[in-house]
Parts: C-alpha cells; structure tokens; sequence
C-alpha cells in the first residue's frame, strides 16, 4: 500500500512524520501525471500545488477552516486528501467533478471556475465567522497570479485589508502564468518580489560564509544586509501588498513542503488578514509540462487510442478556433486598423497567430474581461477596430461593459465568442449557455451564429465591417461540421431546405403551403438538415433556414413564417429569451398568428459531460427533434384544418 492510498481524511495527513512526505509528493506526482493524462484535465496546475495542499490541510483544519481554491482548476490534491482518489471519471458523467463540488464533499465550497472570485467569498466568509462568534477560526484563500490580475481581485483585498480582526489567509500561488506568463504590471511586481527569494538565498549564503568569517564576518553581513534592504526598497518601490494594510509573508519556496507549513502557521496565528506568497512551477516534477512552453500542461486532453498496427492516424478535424485564428490573420493583413484582445487567453481562443504576426496590436490585458471590453471600446475610439477573443461564459463578466461602455457609445467593438453553448467536462460555469439571450437586450447591438467554417469567416469579415455599434459571433467548442451551402438567401438569412411537400397539398385554409419553417441557429443547421430529411420521409415538409445574424433577424424570417403551419427555433442556447422567444416575439409583432416551438438548453445548471452526451440529454439530435416535431405538425395540421385561418 502506498502512503496515498492511507490517507482518507485531511487527519490521516496530519499523522505522516514530516520525513514520510516527500515520498508522499512523489506518489501524488506519479497519480496524477498518469490518471489525468489518461482522463484529461489541468495536469500543470495541479502538479504545482502537491506541497502547497499538503500543507494547507496539515496546517488548517477543513472544513471547520474553509480551503477555498480560485477557479478551482488547481483542487485535485485537495480531493485526494479530502477522500476522493478515484479519478477514473474525472471530468465525466457521474464522475469526479474537474473542480471543487459541494456535493462530492463538505470540504469544498466554490465550485464556480470563473477567475478572481475566491477573496470575495473569503471576505464574507471571515465576516461570518466574526458576526457568529467564530472568530477563531480562519479562512484560507489559494490564489493564482493569473487570477490575481482579475479586478474583483483588488475589490475583495480592499475590503480584507480593512478587517484587522478577521482571520483571512491569503495564499498567492505565484507560478508566473496563467496559461501564458501572467502580464501586467501587478505580474511584473510579483516577479521583482519573487527575485528577492534569490536575494534571501544569496544572503544566507553570505551569511554561513561570513559568520565562519572571524571578526570581519558579522560587521560585514549587517552591512550586506541593509544593502540588501535598500535593493529591495530600490527594486520595489512599494510592498504594496504592505501599503495595503496586509501583512505579508514570503516570498517562499512553495514546493518546500516545511517552510510552506512554517509561514502558514505564522499566517494562522496572525489573528488577521494576512498574504502567503508562495512561489510555485506549473507542471512541476513532470518534464514534458516543465517545459511545454505555451501553457505547461495547463489543460490536457484525454489520451488518445494509439492507432492499431498499419493503420493510419485520422487528420485532425478542423476546429471552429483554428478558423476564427486563420481568417483574423488574414484580416490583420489587409486593415492595419483590426486590433486584438484577450484575457490571458491568447492560444486558447486562437489569437496566439495574430500576435505573432503583429506583436504591436495585439494586447493580453490579464483575467480582466471587463477591463478588455471597456479597453477595446476606448481603442475603437481611438479609430481602430478591436477584436475581442474570450470564451463565451466569460462573456457574462463583461455584461455591462458592452451594455453601457461598447454599445451605449455605439463603438465598432467585435466580440467572438468561443466555446459557446454545451461545453462539456469543464461543468456547469462553462457552458456558454447564456450569451444568446443576455445579449437580445443590448440596443444595436448585431450577433451573428456561424453554422459552418465558411460563414464564421464570411460572418466575421461582415462584423469587422460595422463601425457604429458591437458585433458578436459565437461558436462551439470543437470540431466544425460539414459545409452547409445554401439554397438562397432571403437578405442576410439563408435558406437551407426548401420543404419537399407532396405537390398535390394544395394551400390549406390558412394559407400555410408548408408544414413546418425550422429555423436554425448556428452549428444546430446540421442537426435541422437532418430533422429535415427525417420528416421528408413522412411526406412533412419542411423549410430549414439559418438566420446568420440572429439578432436583428433579417424580416425575410416573417416572410417566410407566414408560408408555414408551424415554426421552430433550434439553438444551443439557454432557452429563456434567447433566439426562439426573439423570433417568437418577432412574429407577435408582425401580427403572425403562427405557433413556435423552441428548443434549447433547459434554465438549468448543467453538470460535466462529454459534449454529445449533454445535446443528445437535451433531446438536440435529430432523432429526438424530429419525432417531436412530427407531433406537433400533426396536431397543428388537425388543427389548422378545424378552424378558420386568423393570420
Ligand atoms: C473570468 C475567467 N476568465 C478566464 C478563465 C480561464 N482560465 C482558467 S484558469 C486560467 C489561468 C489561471 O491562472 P492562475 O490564477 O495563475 O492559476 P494557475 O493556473 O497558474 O494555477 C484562466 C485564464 C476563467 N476561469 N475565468
Ligand atoms: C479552468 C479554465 O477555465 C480553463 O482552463 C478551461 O478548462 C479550458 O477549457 P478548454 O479545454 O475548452 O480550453
Ligand atoms: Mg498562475
């Protein structure tokens, strides 16, 4: 039996001789690197934080003292502690959740993966225990320099920073990255702190050599240490952490599992808020993440079957960000004016090619969506036109800006949007299932929803091209689908299938020469073209079309409403005021009296899957839509031949 295996509770941790642990890190190494390069999940973060978690859990006593993790992606060795050491369906259903889950343990609290969170909970959480008379308890935050650059960040350490008396544990995770180096001039003071950690071991150095150094020795070391003192106070202008009001301890080795206990126990008997600045490396003591350049094994995907013998691999399918990544390239070539921003995600939405090819217009401004979207209003003020990058969920952090900053001045701002609608492993704070209806309130602003690699470019190139209002795209996670070429196009919608009713219907009492307009959002064209050809086969014709911008629908949609029996929205989308209640309010307001039926993502926080697992849930496949959809044609059609027409 190997140490992991003896561990169940965050006690049996406590219990291990110090000289038992670092065998105890080497197993837990070894566990990860070969569960989750077969599950897939953020390896790199999680091989940074072994000693770190040991530590916290032998020196704090959850869940009585909250451990609260920032995004929540750097938990698993919190989870091996905590009683879960079965990674087998890390990231899957009914399998372990990617991130903290209260209902996997009461040793966890946020499970929401959205960045710069953890000292806000913190802050309510010590003024709870305050107001209950907890007071001798405290609450430990784990924070990433990445998330550090978040400003809700900042909000929540202006507030700690004013409760002397309540026990707050800051612990900055400093690996220096985020996916990337973490930017910014916040990242640039961190880095000078974590010089000084080179400061500390050269001066003990000194110091050993001096002290065997008769008479001159100590004189001598009194001096380099107040040159010492007067480099830092040269190098760092301020602590500013210090000039905050926050006590500060570090910068410490943060794989040296002893001296992270060491400063956490100064930290817990404290009695107030105080900062740990641990210095980490993301993947460490895994080579290959070590040294993988771009992000050190940030996020992984599962292992791939090796390819049986004399079989050739498949090509990698194209994915929607390689396409949005060549055609904003492309676009940068031919308009010095197209600029790109990102929140501390530059490969993973795709902007990585355009930095590199124009390094000068290309900005990362940190985990700050916010700042991004009011930022690139300012650049477009200033007669450029930005392209913001960001996942959709992290849309939802930026809400007002584009409301009240990109759109309330009608500036030229381009947003797009990936891994939008179901994501899958990454849970219910990443599915990008709100971005279709938040949006619909925003005035002039234009969204669009590519259903193939062609649009997303021709769409994109239509974005850039408004000047005087935001536009969005959105696309999935993933591969793109086959090509979908359209039959013609109504204005700026496209009409996909035209409905192969049998000749001899003639128009019937309502005027409706077609059973059923469906309407297709984006990606979900695939899966409509199909519903389309399942109904054929039951002599029910069908229109399929896409929209292209969904919002403003092009009025063609009306048109082509009044032709029907029925209509239905697909999406992949939050249902509540999102495409489908747009169209429906479209035809209200055309005085259209036709039913519409929409379907989409339920209201609902949506657990960790695999992405088809989650859509086929949902009943969003062609088999499940068009068994449904027959349903209701055929009611409406019994209907529809009962009563006089109202339209
Ligand atoms: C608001 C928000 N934007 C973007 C992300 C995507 N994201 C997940 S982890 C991460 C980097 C976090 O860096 P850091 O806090 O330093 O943690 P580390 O991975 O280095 O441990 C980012 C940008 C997110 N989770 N939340
Ligand atoms: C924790 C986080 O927000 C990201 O690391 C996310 O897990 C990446 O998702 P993708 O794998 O879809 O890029
Ligand atoms: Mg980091």
């Amino acid at each position: 039996m190997t140490l992991l295996d003896s561990l169940r509770t965050p006690e049996d941790l406590k219990r291990l001789p110090a000289d038992k642990l670092p065998q105890l890190a080497a197993e837990i190494r070894e566990f990860l690197v070969t569960e989750v390069s077969r599950t897939g999940g953020h390896l790199g973060p999680n091989l940074g934080v072994v000693e770190l978690t040991m530590a916290l859990h032998r020196v704090f006593d959850s869940p009585r003292d909250p451990i609260l993790f920032d995004t929540g992606h750097q938990s698993y060795v919190h989870k091996l502690f905590t009683g879960r050491q079965d990674f087998s369906g890390l990231r899957t259903r009914n399998g372990l959740s990617g991130y903290p889950s209260r209902a996997e343990s009461e040793h966890d609290f946020i499970e929401n993966s959205h960045a710069s969170t953890v000292l806000s909970y913190a802050d309510g959480l010590a003024k709870a225990n305050v107001i209950q008379r907890r007071a001798d308890r405290s609450v430990v935050a784990v924070i990433g320099d990445g998330a550090l650059t978040g400003g809700m960040a900042w909000e929540a350490l202006n507030n700690i920073a004013a409760g002397s008396d309540r026990r707050v544990v800051i612990v900055v995770n400093d690996n220096g990255r985020s996916y990337s180096p973490t930017t910014g001039g916040l990242a640039d003071h961190l880095a000078s702190l974590r010089m000084t950690q080179g400061y500390e071991q050269a001066l003990e150095l000194a110091k050993t050599a001096l002290n065997r150094a008769p008479v001159v020795g100590q004189p001598l070391y009194e001096a380099l240490h107040g040159l010492k003192k007067g480099l830092k106070d040269a190098i760092q202008p301020q602590m500013m952490f210090e000039d905050l009001g926050l006590k500060y301890l570090g910068p410490i080795d943060g794989h040296d599992e002893q001296t992270v206990e060491k400063a956490l126990r100064r930290a817990r008997d404290f009695g107030g808020p105080v900062i740990v600045h641990c210095l980490t490396q993301k993947g460490k003591g895994h080579a290959p993440a070590e040294n993988h350049e771009e992000d050190q094994f940030h996020a992984i995907g599962a292992a791939k079957p090796a390819p049986s013998a004399g079989e050739k691999p498949a090509p990698a399918p194209q994915k929607w960000t390689k396409v949005f990544s060549e055609e904003i390239v492309a676009l940068g070539a031919e308009r010095s004016d197209i600029v790109g921003i990102t929140a501390a995600m530059l490969h993973p939405t795709g902007l990585a090619p355009f930095a590199e090819a124009y390094p000068d217009r290309c900005f990362d401004v940190g985990i700050a969506e916010q700042h991004a979207a009011t930022s690139a209003t300012g650049l477009a003020m200033g007669g450029l036109h930005p392209v913001m990058a960001v996942y959709a969920t992290f849309l939802n952090r930026c809400f007002d800006q584009v409301l009240m900053d990109a759109a309330l001045h009608r500036q030229g701002v381009t947003l797009c949007l990936d891994r939008s609608g179901v994501t899958g492993p990454d849970g219910a704070s990443h599915h990008g299932m709100w971005d279709l209806s938040i949006l619909q309130v925003v005035p002039g602003l234009r969204l669009a929803v590519p259903r193939d690699a062609p649009r997303l470019r021709e769409e994109l190139r239509e974005a850039v091209a408004v000047e005087d209002a935001p536009t969005v795209l959105r696309y999935p996670t993933g591969a793109v689908g086959p090509e979908i070429e359209a039959v013609e196009r109504l204005g700026t919608m496209d009409v996909l299938r035209r409905g192969a009713r049998d000749e001899a219907a003639e128009e019937d009492s309502a005027g409706a020469a077609e059973d059923l307009l469906l309407v297709a959002v984006g990606p979900m064209a695939q899966t409509c073209c199909e519903v389309a050809d399942r109904m054929a086969d039951q002599g029910i014709g069908v229109t399929v079309v896409d929209p292209r911008w969904v919002k403003p629908l092009d009025p063609a949609l009306v048109h082509e409403a009044a032709r029907h029996r029925v209509v239905a929205v697909v999406e992949d989308n939050g249902r509540v005021g999102a495409v489908g209640d747009a169209v429906a309010r479209t035809l209200r307001d055309a005085d259209l009296d036709v039913p519409v039926r929409t379907f989409g993502i339920e209201q609902e926080f949506l657990h960790h899957a695999k992405r088809d697992d989650i859509l086929a849930e949902l009943g969003l496949t062609p088999q499940s839509l068009a068994r449904k959809l027959t349903e209701t044609v055929s009611r409406q059609a019994e209907t529809a031949d009962e009563e006089p027409a109202s339209k």
